[in-house]
């Protein structure tokens, strides 16, 4: 298997190669050349298998063999012993077809976690079978940064700097990120919001001469296994609620892309998914493209739901790739039009495809507090703004014979003041990181410049060419 870019014009990778590189060199993104497909048999195979077996089922043909089975097993139970559930991410129901996927039980209490620490344990893996140092950037609008750090801090041959906005994540979340105390690790506030954390780690990709000096990577979701990882609780969830024999729709509180695109590559794969959908906060501009067929950037709103106060939501171009039939040509075309004028048009037919398998709505910030509360007096539950975000987008695409899961992105306790003014509850932190605010803060403040930033990592990097 090989994986190609979304723009055409960068070498296809194999997955080691594709693990290391993050963003081509295009400037695209990659993804298999072909999907690997598992028939209902195979499928119903996994049932009753543990979280860790039905990953190392779903992921081995991506890594193709280039990885030794035994060592990719390792990895994946490494990564998921370090879970507080023993189901990694459990179901719970909500209502007569509503279920909610907990994906926080990991050490960060987000669902970036199920695939960061397995993306650390493999690239310290392959970089340690080279011989080689990698400096990896990463953008955050909250949880990435943290399960970033947590995976990688402590590791010998990668130096890791993450680029938060100031001002703009939750208090908790800038905590995990600015209390680590390993020498790899650098949080940087940025002068800006998320977009533009996200652009200065795009345009360090498209410095070639930068890129090559540092060893550059990434562990943002524009890199594949980011995506690969997160396909595997859509199996598992399915899995547990009667698939493959038995459609499954999901609802996915959404800002970059990768979380949803990872659903729709299991449906790819052969998982029968019913729909897909998108629930946006008030920075809603995925929710206005699949309905009116224009990607139009506007001003980002900062939310209750932080982490997806987005307006460049970069996976949305794998799925544009899909959906236009692999023309990278037009993906080109509308990634400059993006550039250049903040905007594109989707034609008739990608669309239509688009639209065959996925849904959107928004929830206000209104609806998003609404929901905390009748959530809670409802069935007991207490969500955080993001999976409230779900919820209510949810309830407006629930059918009455098939499961609706939503996926519970972030525990509540990570944004405690919105979930206070919602519900009156102060949702504790987990006993293991009961000391978190008072753990000392280390990060540097830096202006949202290229040459600002790339100076910064260029001086505090282990990594040469
Ligand atoms: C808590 C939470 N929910 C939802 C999202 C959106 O996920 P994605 O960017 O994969 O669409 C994020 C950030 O990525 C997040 O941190
Ligand atoms: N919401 C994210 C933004 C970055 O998303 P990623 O999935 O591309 O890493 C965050 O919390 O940082």
């Amino acid at each position: 298997m090989d994986f190609i870019s979304t723009r055409g014009e960068a070498p296809a990778l194999t997955f080691c190669d594709a693990l290391l590189a993050g963003l081509a060199r295009d400037g695209g993104l990659y993804l298999p050349r072909e999907w690997p497909k598992m028939t209902k048999r195979d499928i119903r195979a996994l049932r009753g298998k543990t979280y860790q077996e039905v990953a190392f089922a779903v992921l081995k043909p991506f890594v193709d063999g280039e990885i030794e089975d035994a060592a990719l097993k390792a990895m994946i139970d490494g990564a998921y012993a370090t879970f507080r559930h023993p189901a990694v991410a459990p179901l719970v129901q909500t209502g007569p077809n509503a279920f909610i996927l907990e994906l926080f039980h990991g050490t960060t209490l987000a669902f970036k976690d199920v695939a960061m620490q397995l993306l650390g344990r493999l690239m310290d893996h392959v970089l340690k079978a080279r011989g080689e140092r990698a400096t990896i950037v990463g953008a955050t609008s909250g949880d990435t940064g943290g399960a970033a750090i947590d995976a990688f801090a402590g590791l010998d041959n990668v130096d890791i700097f993450i680029l938060f906005p100031k001002g703009k994540v939750s208090p908790v979340q800038q905590r995990q990120m600015t209390s680590s105390t390993a020498a790899n690790v650098r949080a940087v506030a940025i002068e800006g919001n998320f977009d533009d954390c996200q652009d200065l780690v795009k345009a360090m990709f498209n410095h070639v001469s930068f890129r090559d000096s540092v060893k550059l990577s990434g562990v943002n979701s524009i890199n594949w296994a980011r995506i690969m990882a997160q396909v595997v609780y859509y199996f598992t969830a399915a899995l547990a609620l009667g698939g493959p024999d038995r459609k499954i729709s999901f609802t996915v509180p959404t800002g970059n892309f990768g979380d949803i695109f990872a659903g729709y590559v299991a449906r790819e794969m052969g998982l029968p998914i019913d729909k897909l959908v998108i629930a946006t906060n008030d920075n809603d501009i995925l929710a206005r493209t699949l309905k009116t067929g224009r990607y139009e950037m506007r001003g980002v709103k900062a939310t209750t739901s932080p982490s997806m106060d987005i307006q460049i939501s970069s996976n949305f171009e794998r799925l544009l790739f899909e959906a236009c039939g692999r023309d990278a040509g037009e993906i080109r075309r509308q990634m400059a039009s993006l550039k250049q004028s903040s905007a594109f048009d989707i034609g008739p037919e990608t669309l239509k495809n688009i639209r065959k398998v996925f849904r959107a709505g928004r929830a206000t910030e209104k609806d998003v507090a609404k929901t905390i509360r009748t959530t809670l007096a409802e069935t007991g539950y207490l969500l955080d703004p993001h999976t409230a975000c779900g919820v209510a987008v949810a309830a407006k695409f629930e059918k009455p014979q098939s499961p609706m899961v939503t996926l519970a992105t972030a525990h509540p306790a990570k944004f405690p003041a919105a979930v206070k003014s919602a519900s009156g509850i102060d949702p504790a932190l987990p006993t293991w990181l009961a000391d978190l605010m008072d753990r000392e803060e280390r990060f540097d403040v830096l202006a949202g410049e290229l040459d600002v930033v790339e100076a910064f990592i260029s001086a505090h990097s282990r990594a040469r060419a």
